[in-house]
């Protein structure tokens, strides 16, 4: 579960979150959307601790300004939109950091930290590339291993900024469908932030409309993606529909501003 209230950031001069308040319970997705610059990856940082910030944040039922960051990493796991990569390390290394917050340091890690690291690239298709050295891959190959790292921590919240811009069709159902087993199975609480605005109604129980740092607009995905709020956030021309299985469909409408 993850709880946050009044929660604001400001960057130098600017406020670039402001006062948003946001609860996603046990096993729930909720996908965080909006314009470019809204705040949406500052948001993500502010609840990791990577930002300062005003208000407060709670984590399955801790307050997270007093967690030490290994408490911190078995609560949270975050896949960031563009992490700095350790280029010489081997992508199977790479992975076994998620394993961080439950061993002294890497080389004391246990079988099951190897197996549990195994099991997740597998998962995500990676076995084949374990060898290779994460300065060698391709930008979808690097999104999906970051995301092996933060599936690694098998922490109860996993925070995802943008998880599949990168990837191929293929690739983005397969690791959408992963994090959707894994909060079915395991009660896995889900945010993400996400560009693909049908994307994000498909898969989310909730979305949250960020627009100049605050929430414009929160709820179910048909109450959210309409053609009026998401045209005048957006500053876009889309036709919405319901798709077969009833969730919106968003569609660009040629000849839009
Ligand atoms: N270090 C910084 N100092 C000042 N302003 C910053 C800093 N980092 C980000 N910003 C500004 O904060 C605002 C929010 O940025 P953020 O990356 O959170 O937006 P976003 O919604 O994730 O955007 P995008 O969809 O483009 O990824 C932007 O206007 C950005 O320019």
């Amino acid at each position: 579960m993850i709880e946050t209230r009044g929660l604001s950031v400001r960057l130098g001069e600017r406020e670039v979150v402001r006062d948003v308040d946001l609860r996603v319970r046990r096993g729930e997705w909720l996908a965080i959307i909006g314009p470019n610059g809204a705040g949406k990856s500052t948001l993500l940082k502010a609840v990791m601790g990577l930002v300062a910030h005003r208000g407060d944040v709670t984590l399955s039922g801790r307050p997270g300004a007093g967690l030490k960051p290994r408490e911190r990493a078995r609560l949270l796991a975050y896949a960031p939109q563009t992490p700095a990569l350790p280029p010489d390390m081997t992508v199977f290394d790479y992975a076994l950091l998620g394993r961080t917050p439950y061993i002294p340091y890497l080389g004391r890690e246990s079988r099951h930290d190897r197996e549990v690291t195994a099991s997740v690239l597998d998962r995500l298709d990676l076995t084949a590339l374990a060898t290779r050295h994460v300065g060698e891959l391709s930008g979808g190959e690097r999104q999906r291993v970051v995301l092996a790292r933060a599936l690694a921590q098998q922490a109860p919240v996993l925070l995802l900024d943008e998880p599949t811009t990168a990837l191929d069709l293929g690739h983005q159902q397969q690791v959408l469908e992963l994090v959707d087993r894994l909060r079915r199975a395991d009660g896995l609480t889900v945010v993400t932030t996400m560009h693909d605005l049908t994307v994000a109604g498909l898969y989310a129980d909730a979305l949250l409309l960020l627009a100049d740092g605050h929430a414009a607009a929160s709820g179910k995905p048909d109450q959210v993606l309409t053609e009026e709020l998401v045209g005048r956030h957006f500053d876009a021309h889309v036709k919405i529909e319901p798709g077969p299985d009833g969730r919106p469909v968003v569609h660009l409408v040629r000849g839009g501003p």
